[in-house]
């Protein structure tokens, strides 16, 4: 892939939080609207990532009707969308707020609806604000044909990239949320 998706030389290992899901536990929702993990999505891909060993993870979505681009067939965007998903996820494990600076796909055979997508994805380097990281989405389940490969570059940033940025009615319905898992991953990251 690209050098700009490729960690320099001097990169740092990636540090799985101590207070980091354990392994085996699913990480929930980020935000109830998000288009990849949200629950208040009717038509979103309602992803759940699963905490792997160090810092990777697991995440599976079925692809459905409402995600085709070719007639049966996931929409290409959308399968970028579970893998930008993924790969964002991963930064829970570091405890770190980050957004995607690149994305880059490999889609290596078409995914037709009703297929369960299953992921696997690592943080393989950070270098100061730099998250470097890769997935895989294979048909099925994990021995299952690989169907598309991201390399994805990730930067990290404070929670007022969001609050600067996002609409105010949005903004004050998240920092409102009930759920107190989905505050602190929006919030106790980095203060
Ligand atoms: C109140 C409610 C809170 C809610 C809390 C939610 C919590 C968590 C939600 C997360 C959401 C998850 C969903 C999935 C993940 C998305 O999909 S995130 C959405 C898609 N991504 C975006 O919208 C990002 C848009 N881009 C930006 O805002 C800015 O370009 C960025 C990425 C913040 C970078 O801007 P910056 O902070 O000014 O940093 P900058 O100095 O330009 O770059 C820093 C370094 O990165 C490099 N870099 C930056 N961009 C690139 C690039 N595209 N290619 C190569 N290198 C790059 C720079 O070259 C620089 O390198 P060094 O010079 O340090 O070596």
């Amino acid at each position: 892939m690209s050098t700009a998706t490729t960690p320099p030389a001097d990169a740092a290992a990636p540090v799985r939080h101590p207070d980091a899901p354990a392994p085996g536990e699913l990480l929930g929702a980020h935000y109830e609207y998000c288009f990849g993990c949200g629950g208040g999505q009717p038509h979103g891909l309602h992803l759940e990532a699963r905490a792997g060993e160090g810092v990777s993870l697991t995440a599976e979505f079925t692809v459905t009707a409402a995600h085709q681009g070719a007639p049966g067939l996931a929409h290409g965007g959308v399968l970028a969308t579970a893998l930008d998903e993924t790969l964002g996820s991963l930064n829970w494990l570091l405890r770190v707020i980050a957004v995607t600076g690149r994305l880059e796909t490999d889609f290596v055979r078409p995914v037709p609806v009703d297929t369960v997508l299953f992921l696997e994805a690592e943080v393989t380097a950070v270098a100061g604000r730099k998250i470097y990281s890769r997935a895989t989405g294979r048909i099925g389940g994990p021995e299952g044909p690989v169907a598309v490969r991201a390399e994805a570059l990730f930067i990290e940033v404070k929670v007022d990239h969001f609050i600067d940025n996002g609409r105010p009615e949005e903004i004050q319905a998240a920092m409102a949320d009930p759920d107190q898992v989905r505050r602190a991953r929006a919030f106790e990251v980095n203060p």
